[in-house]
């Protein structure tokens, strides 16, 4: 046995070990809301967490269930009607809801997978759960990981911890993964000892998916890549950027990042961690650059010859005296609210019109009107005031009643548990309260 097959067996979790560990997590009371697909995994995860609480009736948890049924194949409907009814006879109140929405030729496991998290969080709102759970397991952390493996070493995407434990999505809700130590193998023994079953997704099996044909590689490969402790090096990193952060970096009206000479000695996986997400907070895109397009980045700034670089919609301006960061005066496109509407603009500022008249919101150009400090460079500055925000009312006048606060894009979806040090920081940074919400 190798290594890194130790590894993963000696810290695989029995199915019922995780469940109890989760719930006793939890801050009391709590409202958990399983997404069931109605596979192994998740009927697994649904029966573990009802059979713990049926043992422990007074813990003060509540359980409901939801699926999200896609329309993307026929027996959809029927499935989410089979979860209902297993549902049903384990006494967990059951949500079952339809995508809609229209659905794209390509990218579509990608748009599903958005759908599903967004209504996921929708009947969390209205049901008040504070958490929901999916079942991703150890076996699909180790596709993930060697998928994105197989990405980077293609020169694309940026290096990850594959599939986060918890991650805070669109600030509303957190979804954890109690599983993910957990072999699909153990899963399925556990449902067969207590007599039942599950159904399976043909997709599963479908070999035009990049996740199916790297299951099956995997399967043939006796030492998966081990990816336990990813998470601590990614806490780890997280706390050194903060630190980072807090000694060389200020933002000034939300729209410039100056950061000193100094900053740039730092160790590179610093610089590789925290750069990525200020590039994407500045040029208002989910993700940041790359890791091509970063790499030219850190070049020229290792290079240190005064000059201006861009990437992901940022320019990075490089002078004697440091960094200065902005979004690029470029594809910024304007954006119309009607009264009582609310909407991001350009990826960085949310904007409420609480006028009675519509508004239209553009970049300022020669317009910007912040306040900086005398000390920053003129240059920089002027660039930051074109790419501000400038309302314009339906009649021409600038709107008063109009709310504009930052909006931290890559933050909205993907923030992980691991980031959370970091991610407080650069929030307070924009004058908002820290991001993180308490622990679970
Ligand atoms: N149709 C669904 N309804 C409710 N929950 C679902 C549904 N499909 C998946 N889930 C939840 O998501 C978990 C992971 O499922 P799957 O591996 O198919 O997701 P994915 O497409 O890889 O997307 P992601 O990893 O982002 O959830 C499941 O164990 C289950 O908890």
């Amino acid at each position: 046995m190798s290594g890194n097959a130790v590894t993963a067996a000696a810290t695989a979790r029995m199915p019922d070990a995780a469940a109890a560990d989760f719930i006793h997590s939890l801050f009391k009371p709590a409202h958990i809301l399983v997404a069931i697909s109605g596979g192994s995994d998740s009927t697994g995860l649904l029966v573990a967490l009802a059979e713990r609480l049926k043992a422990f009736p007074t813990s003060n948890v509540a359980l409901s269930a939801a699926t999200i049924d896609h329309g993307l194949r026929a027996e959809s409907a029927d499935e989410a009607r089979d979860v209902a009814a297993l549902c049903a006879s384990l006494g967990v109140p059951h949500v079952a809801r339809r995508w809609e929405g229209e659905k794209p030729k390509n990218g579509i496991m990608a748009a599903a997978r958005g759908a599903r998290y967004e209504l996921l969080t929708d009947i969390a709102d209205k049901i008040s759960a504070n958490v929901v759970v999916t079942a991703h397991t150890l076996d699909d952390q180790r596709e993930t990981l060697a998928m994105r493996a197989a990405r980077l070493n293609e020169g694309e995407g940026i290096a990850g911890t594959g599939i986060a434990d918890a991650m805070l999505f669109d600030r509303r809700v957190w979804i954890v993964r109690p599983f993910l130590a957990c072999r699909r193998a153990d899963i399925r023994a556990y449902l067969t000892e207590r007599g039942m079953s599950w159904l399976d997704d043909p997709s599963n099996e479908d070999v035009r998916y990049e996740r199916v044909r790297t299951r099956k590689r995997l399967a043939q490969n006796a030492a998966p890549p081990s990816v336990l402790d990813g998470g601590s090096t990614r806490t780890a990193l997280s706390m050194e950027a903060t630190a980072w952060l807090d000694r060389y970096v200020t933002v000034h009206a939300g729209v410039l990042c100056a950061v000193s000479r100094d900053a740039l000695a730092a160790d590179e996986a610093v610089l590789s961690y925290a750069l990525p997400y200020l590039t994407a907070v500045f040029g208002g895109e989910p993700y940041g650059p790359g890791r091509e397009r970063m790499r030219r980045i850190l070049d020229f700034m290792g290079e240190g010859k005064p000059g201006r670089r861009t990437a992901g919609g940022v320019l990075f301006d490089l002078r004697r005296d440091g960094l200065y960061l902005m979004r690029e005066n470029r594809d910024i496109r304007p954006l119309e609210l009607a009264s009582g509407a609310d909407g991001i603009w350009d990826g960085r500022f949310r904007i409420v019109n609480r006028g009675p008249t519509a508004i239209r919101i553009e970049a300022a150009g020669a317009k910007g009107a912040a306040e900086f400090p005398e000390s920053l460079p003129k240059g920089a500055v002027q660039r930051a005031r074109a790419v501000l925000p400038l309302v314009i009312a339906g009649d021409g006048e600038n709107a008063a009643s109009v709310a504009i606060v930052p909006y931290l894009a890559p933050f909205d979806r993907f923030l992980t548990r691991f980031d959370l040090t970091f991610a407080d920081r650069l929030s307070a940074c924009f004058g908002r309260a820290p991001y993180a919400r308490p622990p679970l």
